[in-house]
């Protein structure tokens, strides 16, 4: 029948939504394992917030549009992506399923967006670029790196990353020593022996040392600035130079001035710092100050395309999400994986057709109000 309704389908009827994903999710890992996943540091402050802190924003939809050519495609590291979504660098993603960041990235792939591997990946960057591109040639992946101690070792990864095409560095920056976390304490966490880090050329026992005993201190360097090594990064590579982990606008203007491609907003997913602000309560002050003079990305508790949506109303060009791959990982390995990302799609196209939203480009401020006390809604 003309023009009826085409139902998104439901791929998995106990998994509706992404907070399902995490409980099914969670029920299938060991405790030391699950909690390594899903907590954030000290008093979890940051990782409750970056999820909570979506609901006080409201939707302002306009209505009787015509919405049946609804397009959520928008650009990505210079490529088209079916959607503003991709998967963070998020490492140890073998420990929820066997085929770990290959899983994700074919999954990806599949879906037409990009994805950032991490440097704890446990598998290679050639590995994890290839099974990629066998599904989509043009999928663009960031190498997330640390300012490591070991510069020869740093320089290695940015060869190996450039040799298999990776288009941008996300420079983690938010982590000159680890953050306090609890429950790596509690649970003895360690890796599973056997599972390597062949991009930091580790194996389980060696980053068992450097997470737990000793705090990233001999690893990373904690003498790390933004005047040594911007400049040295631009000078060994030609790949583009963005910094994840920004949540003020001071450092919007600093990555500004270093001559940086892009921001993450990010507080690495409430495992750093606890007790800075939710990432969409970031978003505002560095999009302010950046003036349109740099690319701004953002992660942190997007559960939902509805989350998504409001990212992009603040002035996000793009949205990442760590947790919702490895609980994907966890639930069903690759097929999870487009669970996942399937969820996130259909509910955010079904978002931008309620709102009368045609195009990512419409998404902006005018979508969005915010709910104050006993008041009426008010415009941002
Ligand atoms: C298990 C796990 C491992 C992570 N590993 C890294 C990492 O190696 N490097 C990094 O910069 N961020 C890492 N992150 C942070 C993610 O890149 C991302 O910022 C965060 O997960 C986003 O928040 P979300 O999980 O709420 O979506 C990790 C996050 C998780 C949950
Ligand atoms: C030893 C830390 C591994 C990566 C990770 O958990 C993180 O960056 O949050």
């Amino acid at each position: 029948m003309a023009g009826a309704p085409v139902p998104i389908p439901v791929a998995d009827d106990k998994i509706l939504c992404i907070d399902d994903l995490r409980r099914e999710a969670s029920k299938k890992l060991p405790t030391g394992v699950r909690e390594f996943y899903n907590s954030g540091s000290t008093d979890q402050i940051t990782i409750f917030e970056n999820t909570t802190a979506y609901a006080k924003y409201r939707v302002r939809p306009r209505v009787l549009l015509d919405v049946s050519k609804c397009d959520t495609s928008t650009s990505c590291l210079g490529r088209k992506v079916s959607f503003p979504l991709g998967v963070s660098p998020a490492g140890l993603q073998a420990m929820a399923h066997p085929d770990g960041e290959v899983a994700t990235s074919r999954a990806c792939a599949r879906k037409g967006i990009n994805m950032g591997i991490s440097s704890f990946a446990n598998y290679t960057v050639q590995e994890i670029r290839s099974a990629g591109l066998a599904a989509d040639p043009g999928m663009r992946h960031a190498m997330q790196m640390y300012t490591m101690k070991d510069r020869e070792l740093e320089l290695r990864i940015i060869r190996q990353a450039e040799a298999q095409g990776c288009t941008a560095i996300f420079l983690t920056a938010d982590s000159p020593v680890l953050g306090v976390r609890y429950n790596e304490w509690r649970n003895d966490f360690r890796t599973p022996d056997g599972l390597g880090f062949p991009i930091l050329e580790w194996d389980s026992e060696a980053i068992r040392k450097q997470s737990h005993d000793d705090s990233f201190v001999s690893f990373n360097d904690d003498a790390h600035n933004w005047t040594r090594d911007i400049p040295w990064l631009r000078s060994v590579t030609g790949m583009e130079i963005w910094i994840k982990g920004v949540l003020t606008a001071e450092d919007t203007l600093k990555a500004i001035e270093m001559g940086c491609d892009g921001i993450l907003v990010s507080n690495h997913g409430g495992r750093q710092l606890d007790g800075v602000p939710a990432t969409i309560d970031a978003l505002p002050e560095c999009v302010e100050a950046a003036n349109g003079r740099i690319r701004i990305h953002v992660d942190g508790g997007i559960r939902s395309g509805t989350d998504m949506f409001k990212a992009l109303a603040l002035g996000a060009e793009y949205c990442w999400v760590g947790r919702p791959a490895i609980w994907g990982l966890a639930y069903d390995g690759e097929k999870g994986v487009d669970l996942m990302l399937d969820t996130f799609y259909n509910e955010f196209k079904r978002c931008m057709q309620l709102t009368g939203c045609n195009s990512v480009k419409d998404i902006t401020k005018a979508c969005l109000g915010v709910v104050r006390p006993y008041g009426p809604l008010a415009r941002l």
